[in-house]
């Protein structure tokens, strides 16, 4: 049965796409979408797995490859956070996912679907917000939300003004739905592409870099509701190159560097395996550096009345013992939780570089 177009969204998504669109089949009924029986399980071995690629991999007709060799594994009902530096490969990855652009080599399967092959099957069920929200800036928020329903021929238009009410409340802009587009903010820009996407029911969102140009505070807001999007059970796959972004935001994330995958898993396993800095806090600083190089301890660095260091591999209670025998006036002794960064650090042993 031939059925209307996959949800505005998706369309829009669609514009710049070099794989094609034309009509879209819709998946409603006796067609939930399922985890591939080929596919992995989650990364934790269980569970539904929402986006699961293999040896995905995408070489540019210049030559240039942008994606090598990708095993992406997104459970279900994760805020999972796709990070890496600008030019890791993001946005390719994120075309191939959902169906604009055709991978050179290797699978992607989008809810348990084969992409680009069921891109009419799968999509209706995303909701993307990828390269800013396409907005008329002549039309109020609500009329540019009026007309994305319209656009969807699944979307009853005897409910039209309920839904485009319902999503205007869930982004915050309904104080704001009469005003024209073209005066929002950027972070009311955003806000108004996410109510988009949720015009419908979706299994899962995806954001290209959801908070790139927003003020601090936008920022905020656009973070607090993708935890509350993700409090529903919708499954949210973000990209992003702000690693305290990703701390904050999500329960999983993949890193990528130079097109590969260099790690993925839940926030708190990527960064448990690597070891923190070990700090001293004292006022005899330079007593405490001379003692943890002796101990064994690396990269040596005081700033104000704190020492840090990469922890020697010894029993740190006799590093400890060190300092007092040493005596070494001890305030504050420990290893700092490790960060994101410093098991991007670890594996890489680059910087992570956001620089352009
Ligand atoms: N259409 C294209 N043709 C040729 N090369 C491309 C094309 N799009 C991207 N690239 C190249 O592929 C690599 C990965 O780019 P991609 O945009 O996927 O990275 P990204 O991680 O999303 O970075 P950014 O955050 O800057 O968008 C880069 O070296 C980029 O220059």
């Amino acid at each position: 049965m031939e059925e209307p177009p996959a949800g505005e969204t998706a369309e829009a998504a669609h514009a710049d796409s070099d794989a094609g669109s034309g009509q879209a089949r819709s998946s409603r009924a006796g067609a939930a979408p399922h985890t591939h029986p080929h596919g992995p399980s989650g990364p934790t071995g269980e569970g539904d797995t929402v986006i699961a690629t293999h040896g995905l991999t995408k070489r540019y007709r210049g030559g240039q490859l942008a994606v090598d060799g990708l095993d992406l594994a997104v459970p279900a009902g994760s805020v999972f956070g796709f990070l890496g530096p600008n030019g890791s490969g993001k946005t390719t990855t994120i075309r191939m996912l959902m169906g604009l652009i055709e991978p050179t080599s290797g699978t992607a399967h989008v809810l348990g679907r084969p992409m680009p092959r069921a891109v009419r099957t799968v999509l209706p069920h995303v909701g993307a917000l990828i390269e800013g929200p396409a907005l008329y800036g002549f039309l109020s928020g609500r009329d540019n939300l009026l007309r994305y329903d319209a656009a969807d021929p699944t979307a009853d238009p005897r409910t039209r003004r309920t839904r485009v009410a319902a999503a205007l409340d869930r982004v915050g802009l309904t104080a704001a739905a009469g005003k024209k587009a073209k005066a929002y903010s950027l972070g009311m820009k955003q806000r108004l592409g996410l109510a988009a996407a949720l015009l419908q029911p979706r299994r899962l969102l995806v954001l290209d870099e959801p908070t790139n140009g927003l003020d601090p505070q936008g920022m905020r807001e656009i973070r607090s509701l993708i935890r509350e999007l993700a409090s529903d059970g919708t499954t949210v796959f973000l990209s992003s190159h702000l690693l305290d972004e990703i701390e904050q935001v999500c329960t999983h994330a993949a890193v990528m560097a130079q097109g590969r995958l260099i790690t993925q898993g839940a926030v708190a396993e990527l960064a448990a395996g690597v070891r923190g800095r070990l700090f001293v806090t004292t006022p005899d600083t330079a007593d405490a550096a001379r003692v943890l190089k002796e101990q064994g301890a690396g990269d040596v660095v005081i700033i104000d009345d704190r020492v840090t260091a990469e922890p020697p591999e010894r029993d740190l209670a006799d590093v400890n013992a060190a300092l007092v025998r040493a005596g070494v006036r001890v305030r504050g002794f420990g290893v700092e939780r490790a960060s994101l960064e410093d098991a991007f650090v670890a594996l890489t042993g680059e910087g992570f570089d956001v620089a352009g």
